[in-house]
């Protein structure tokens, strides 16, 4: 099953779009939002999964924040991930030659995951999804990044086009399962005609969207253009909150509000 049919049956099952980005920052990694001290990574995952789990679609755990991680234990989490009927996206952004994206994509696979997502600044679409499709993975490269510094890159000519619609023209040409399009907000450059381009470039796709909550970003615009394929993805503004579970709620039934509109 592709992992479009995955998210779609997810959403189904759950009758929610949103996800919940899983960076658990050590307490000695920075000032706010960390894991409480003494408490397990592993159980601290677990159990915002477990809070979150009657509002959310899909986990995606960022690899960056996992690096002290076994095997075994990305495989617990990614069990307790599907047992609540979710989908789990491995947020690597892998970003290499050929032969170490397929590593990654095998490694993902053995975890666990249902989906990756992948950095194509290095031009190798083509063989990334073949790969991707070799593992039973889904990939979902990044064309419209959510943080400010992203201005520099998108309009970037190549090929007689802006670079984020190159990226999402090559997606779709070579049947990646999706892209990653950040949230407008009043701190990025995203406007609501790039996503609507992005739409018309990769046609019935998913769409990861970060940058809700913590950066600031807009819902709206994303539910309006992307409708139920769009992965509303939602990390720190819930994770760290003192109640996950009912900023989870809040957060679904304001996407609710815009779904059924
Ligand atoms: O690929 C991503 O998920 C991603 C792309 C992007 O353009 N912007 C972005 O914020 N992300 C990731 O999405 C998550 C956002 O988390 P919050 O800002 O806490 O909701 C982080 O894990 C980021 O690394």
């Amino acid at each position: 099953m592709t992992f479009i049919q995955k998210w779609l049956d997810a959403v189904d099952r759950k009758g929610s779009i949103l996800c919940v980005n899983i960076d658990p920052a050590e307490p000695q990694q920075r000032a706010n939002g960390v894991l409480p001290a003494g408490m397990s990574k592993l159980d601290w995952s677990l159990k915002l999964v477990e809070a979150v789990s009657p509002y959310a679609a899909a986990i995606k755990p960022n690899r960056q924040y996992f690096k002290d991680f076994s095997r075994d234990e990305m495989v617990q989490l990614n069990q307790a991930i599907h047992k609540h009927g979710m989908v789990s996206i491995d947020d690597s952004k892998i970003a290499d030659i050929g032969d170490t994206n397929d590593a990654a994509l095998y490694h993902a696979a053995q975890e666990g995951f249902d989906a990756v997502t992948y950095a194509p600044f290095p031009g190798n679409i083509a063989a990334t999804c073949e790969a991707a499709k070799k593992h039973g993975m889904g990939l979902i490269p990044l064309v419209l990044m959510s943080n400010p510094e992203y201005a520099v890159m998108k309009n970037i000519p190549i090929a007689g086009q802006a670079f984020y619609e190159y990226l999402a023209r090559e997606s779709a040409a070579h049947d990646a399962d999706g892209v990653v399009v950040g949230a407008p907000s009043a701190k990025n450059h995203l406007s609501l005609e790039e996503l609507q381009r992005v739409k018309e470039l990769i046609g019935p796709r998913t769409v990861l969207v970060p940058g809700i909550g913590a950066q600031g970003g807009d819902l709206e615009p994303i539910v309006n253009t992307f409708g139920d394929y769009a992965i509303v993805s939602v990390g720190r503004a819930i994770a760290y909150n003192d109640d996950p579970a009912a900023t989870a709620r809040n957060y679904f039934e304001l996407i609710q509000k815009l779904r059924l509109s």
